[in-house]
């Protein structure tokens, strides 16, 4: 059984005094649900402490980037071993705004979380399509290429520490969510695509988050689809009320 995953990508919000309440009201409403795994990725800046907040609750840390040396003349990088010191379990890589803004490619993506993976740490690596994509029939195409150039090198037993999450990119951040349906029959492309790289067996294991405009109102059909072991949330994880609504899904 895969147990499903809700991770809270806060992108470049909350300053450290906005960071320690919004965890305040995590904790303060989580309860002690071990069902589900719940993942919190501040800014840089939050990291250290909210990592002191969490340390022993049912919330794990995780930062939203990381680089691939461990260290060197790499100005404004940050290395796995500085993100494994202040707490941190879990690392996204690949998010579309990283690859749009920043310049990330497969290539770069796939040694990011070589990177993670050598230093113990969770890669979370986001995968997606763009609107022109899907609108021309590429996106499973797209998608199931990006799979695989993320995962190159990775062994079947390093997949259990890795996390994919498919996000739309045309979903993120416009209420615009995919279907449930949609999202379904992307999820098991991807699976499919594990099981040719990995093995079957392997594949059922992997959990594949979604990711784009989850929301309260949506989280529980997303949930109910059978390849859909989680999301990655931006905006509705901002707020304590809505975060946790999501983290209870039915
Ligand atoms: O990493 C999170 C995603 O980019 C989704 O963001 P969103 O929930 O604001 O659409």
């Amino acid at each position: 059984m895969r147990k499903p995953i809700i991770a809270g990508n806060w992108k470049m919000y909350k300053t450290l005094g906005e960071a320690r309440e919004l965890v305040a009201g995590l904790l303060a409403g989580l309860g002690d649900a071990t069902d589900r795994e719940v993942v919190v990725c501040p800014p840089y800046t939050a990291l250290a402490s909210v990592g002191e907040q969490v340390a022993n609750t049912g919330i794990s840390l995780g930062a939203q980037e990381v680089f691939y040396e461990a260290q060197g003349a790499f100005t404004g990088a940050i290395a796995p071993q500085m993100l494994c010191d202040v707490g941190c379990r879990y690392v996204i890589v690949g998010h579309s705004e990283r690859r749009q803004f920043f310049g990330d490619t497969d290539a770069s993506v796939n040694r990011k979380l070589h990177a993670a993976l050598a230093n113990g740490l969770r890669p979370i690596m986001c995968v997606g399509e763009s609107k022109p994509q899907r609108d021309a029939g590429e996106a499973e195409a797209i998608v199931t290429a990006q799979v695989r150039a993320g995962l190159a090198g990775v062994s079947a037993a390093q997949m259990a520490e890795v996390v994919i999450a498919y996000e739309p990119i045309w979903a993120i951040g416009t209420g615009d969510t995919a279907t449930s349906a949609d999202a379904q029959a992307m999820h098991a492309a991807i699976r499919a695509t594990l099981a040719e790289l990995f093995g079957a067996e392997t594949a059922q294991t992997v959990r594949i988050q979604y990711g784009g405009s989850v929301k309260p109102d949506n989280i529980d059909e997303l949930m109910a689809q059978p390849d859909i072991d989680g999301a990655l949330v931006g905006g509705a994880s901002l707020k304590a009320d809505s975060f946790l609504r999501i983290i209870q899904f039915q």
